[in-house]
């Protein structure tokens, strides 16, 4: 029997090493893989010392091998372990790219009820205002929002062809494509979600859709940091988060939380800063005061202990929630303090992902900053 090296790749491409996500091939443990005749020698670098890890390693290659090119084929395994090196510890973007989709936000906020919702609409509207190509997925099972709050609940997406491929279409409006968790449930039918069945549904919005050319795609994730989170996060390519809180004691505590789960280990995605929701009430009457209901200054504290930007505050108004409800964001006003505030907000979010894009190429970050009214950024390192 002739063994191909091809088909040994191809082998190693069904196992990761422990505690990896990718496969031993695509993350670059498999340093080189020679074959004369029935012999095959693998080379493998894993960053993992532990000897289980290195045991499991060995023996997922055996199998693997075994198993799909010769059960007789005889493998010699040579493990090396290398600690990472702390550099490579910024955070990459992980999983597949999505053609045509440059940056995937998720909008996370611990507590549920803080307007995250409200802010990833008001925010994918002002990104379709500056210009931007949008999309919003609506990954809140729980409680799907973006249909009501972008008017489309009596609309489903289309079944479209792409290359050969039955594709779901966004449903656009204001500018934005939009898909939600909402669409494919009854309004009144209580949904019961596992992770991993979670994780399928968004993975099929995400990888099955036609989104086309995207500059943005919003992401409004669950409240909380549970474990759909986990599966969600760890299986998309996001850029990065945004974390929206109220200044209230009891929200923070989950926003640190939150902010806390991007950043760990295994998850590793850059935090592009927090926004302060219902930050302050003016009533119409009296424009001068500013009461704040839920406390001062919370979230913009709290930004700062944790050393990550603070994206803005958006004052607690009557027009938002109405917005909201009648299918209308609020940053579709014109000349208004809501649409500024969302503007300041919005550009403050395109300027963090630009400086987190350090490969983005000049050209390109030139482009976006400037479609946001920002300035061009300097992309050499400071
Ligand atoms: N700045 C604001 N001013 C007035 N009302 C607001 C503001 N932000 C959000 N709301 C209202 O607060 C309610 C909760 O907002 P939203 O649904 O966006 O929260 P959420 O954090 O996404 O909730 P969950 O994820 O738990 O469903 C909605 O009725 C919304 O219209």
């Amino acid at each position: 029997m002739k063994i191909e090296k091809k088909d040994v790749l191809k082998a190693l491409e069904t196992i990761s090493v422990p505690g990896e996500g990718q496969n031993m091939v695509e993350s670059g443990a498999i340093k080189n893989v020679i074959v004369f005749g029935e012999e095959v020698v693998v080379d493998v670098t894993i960053n993992n010392p532990s000897l289980q890890a290195k045991k499991k390693t060995e023996v997922s290659i055996l199998q693997a091998i075994h198993k799909e090119v010769y059960q007789k084929a005889q493998v010699k395994v040579n493990l090396k372990v290398e600690a990472p090196v702390q550099e490579n510890k910024a955070p990459q973007i992980k999983g597949k790219p999505i053609p045509g989709i440059d940056n995937i936000i998720a909008v996370a906020s611990g507590k549920g009820g803080v307007g995250k919702s409200t802010v990833t609409a008001n925010l994918a509207v002002s990104l379709a205002k500056m210009g931007f190509n949008v999309g919003l997925l609506d990954a809140d099972i729980y409680g799907p929002s973006a249909t009501i709050m972008f008017d489309v609940i009596n609309e489903k997406p289309l079944s479209v062809n792409v290359d050969g491929k039955s594709k779901m279409k966004p449903v656009e409006s204001y500018g934005v494509k939009v898909l939600s968790i909402g669409f494919f449930t009854q309004p009144d039918q209580a949904v019961v979600w596992r992770g991993p069945m979670a994780a399928k549904a968004l993975n099929q919005m995400i990888f099955d859709a036609a989104w086309g050319e995207l500059d943005f795609l919003l992401v409004d994730l669950p409240p909380g940091t549970g474990d759909i989170h986990l599966s969600i996060m760890q299986s998309l390519p996001l850029t990065g988060a945004v974390v929206v809180s109220t200044p209230q004691n009891v929200a923070l505590a989950d926003a640190r939380k939150g902010v806390a789960m991007f950043q760990q280990e295994s998850i590793n995605v850059p935090v592009l800063g927090i926004i302060e929701n219902m930050a302050y009430f003016t009533p119409p009457e009296l424009p001068e005061n500013k009461y704040h209901i839920f406390g001062k200054d919370g979230a913009r504290n709290l930004a700062e202990d944790l050393q990550v930007r603070f994206l803005g505050e958006l004052p607690l108004m009557q027009t938002i929630r109405e917005a909201g409800d009648v299918g209308r964001p609020a940053a579709m006003q014109e000349d208004t303090l809501v649409e500024q505030a969302f503007i300041d907000i919005t550009r403050n979010v395109v300027e963090e992902t630009v400086k987190r894009n350090e490969n983005l190429p000049p050209t390109q970050a030139i482009k976006i900053t400037t479609m946001a009214g920002c300035s061009p950024v300097n992309k050499q390192k400071q």
